[in-house]
């Protein structure tokens, strides 16, 4: 994918539409949105209760008129209605706000290294439809390599493991470019969803969604021998009552070990497929790991187990992406290799600018309804040019008494 680096000058608005978080960065401003990708419906009615942190603190809690729905499945918009929704809930006041002076609206987006024409087409048609003038659609991998602060465009190699919600990528870029990249089915919600099916499987215990997470600091304690055993709360599955179990770490690991085995063949799978002067590169440099699920305790020492060689996480590894993509936008980076042609989705620069979808803006655009009222000629005027009916009539004189007869003279 090679994106023109002028066109993405152009943009004001960095997107990150992310299938846990949207993002969004404003040129000049900085990150203005990182916010769950959650939106809450009254089924009744359609109409939108509410967006982003509130919405998703309603999942799993909603009576049968609010649905929770999550637009965003692995980096491709599935649902571009409720996404334009989400969004315009989200970035609307917060971008008028910001873009009074200059409301110009050219949006850089990241998308999936070799995303599908549909989900390309998804995510374009959903910045479009919000009123974006241009789309200009750029590999998240390249922004988060520059996010995480890799230096991209040096000839020598460098490696991305970027660990989403629900896929991860593993790249190995050098010149700006990438050698070799590939996509599996394995993030933080993979992971979370191995732990939970692990507590039902081996302990017929259901857990809240919120107790996922705590769960994560018990992968990365313990030794193996079951000494440091937690505490999980959650719901037995027979009874349905409350129910409290003691969980050895060591099978929490086990329980988690095959998805971390896929994302172990796709770094492997990358290192085999690129060239042996690049793999000794990353030999020194090691790995980088981005993404949120960069975050989950233990993931870095499992990868420099199994690959041997150093694995550092990103500072804000969650952010990588749209933070790289933002300094694109600014011109603070200049990969080799990202110019080219322009996005082929995009239109043509020569449009017109359009607004921000703000209710009042198209209005004032339109010319006023009096306009091509005073252009037209008054309607008095022709009158005024014709002579006045009354004059003949003066001229005249009084038509009965001229033919009339005087009956008395007769
Ligand atoms: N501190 C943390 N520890 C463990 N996992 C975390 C942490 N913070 C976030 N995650 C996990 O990271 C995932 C979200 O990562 P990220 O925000 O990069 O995804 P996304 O960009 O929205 O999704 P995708 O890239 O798949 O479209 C979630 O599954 C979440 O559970």
């Amino acid at each position: 994918m090679s994106v023109s680096l002028d066109h993405l000058r152009r943009c004001t608005v960095a997107a990150d539409l992310g299938a846990s978080r949207t993002r969004v960065y404003l040129r000049n401003t900085g990150l203005i949105v990182d916010e769950p990708s959650v939106v809450a419906v009254n089924t009744r009615n359609g109409a939108l209760i509410s967006v982003g942190t509130p919405a998703e603190r309603m999942a799993g809690r909603t009576p049968a008129n609010i649905r929770v729905i999550k637009p965003i499945n692995g980096g491709t918009v599935v649902d571009i209605e409720m996404a334009q929704r989400m969004l315009r809930a989200m970035v609307g006041t917060k971008l008028r706000r910001a873009l009074r002076r200059k409301p110009l609206l050219r949006v850089a987006a990241c998308i999936p290294h070799e995303a599908d024409p549909l989900a390309r087409r998804a995510a374009y048609e959903t910045l479009i439809g919000l009123g974006a003038r241009r789309v200009e659609l750029v590999d998240s991998l390249i922004t988060s390599a520059i996010g995480a602060g890799l230096p991209v465009e040096q000839p020598e190699a460098t490696m991305i493991v970027q660990c989403g919600a629900a896929t991860s990528q593993v790249a190995v870029l050098s010149l700006g470019s990438i050698v070799a990249a590939e996509k599996v089915a394995m993030g933080g919600e993979t992971v979370d969803r191995a732990l939970v099916q692990h507590l039902r499987n081996h302990h017929d215990l259901l857990l809240p969604s919120q107790a996922v997470r705590p769960l994560h600091l018990v992968l990365a304690t313990g030794d193996g021998d079951g000494r440091a055993a937690a505490e999980v709360h959650g719901r037995d599955v027979a009874t349905g009552l409350a129910r409290t179990v003691r969980i050895d770490p060591e099978s929490l690991r086990l329980a988690v070990r095959t998805p971390l085995t896929a994302l172990l063949d796709a770094i492997r799978t990358v290192l085999h497929a690129c060239p042996p002067d690049l793999v000794a590169d990353l030999a020194d440099r090691g790995v980088m790991l981005t993404g949120g699920a960069a975050q989950l305790p233990g993931l870095d020492s499992t990868i420099r187990d199994s690959t041997g060689m150093p694995v550092e996480v990103a500072e804000d590894p969650a952010l990588c992406a749209v933070m790289g993509l933002g300094a694109m936008l600014e011109g603070r980076v200049r990969p080799v290799g990202t110019e080219g042609d322009p996005d082929r989705l995009s239109p043509e620069p020569e449009e017109p600018e359009r607004l921000w979808p703000e209710p009042e803006e198209p209005e004032r655009l339109r010319p006023e309804p009096e306009e091509p009222e005073r252009l037209r000629p008054e309607p008095e005027e022709p009158e005024r040019l014709r002579p006045e009916p009354e004059e003949p009539e003066r001229l005249r004189p009084p038509g009965r008494e001229r033919l009339e007869p005087e009956s008395e003279s007769a």
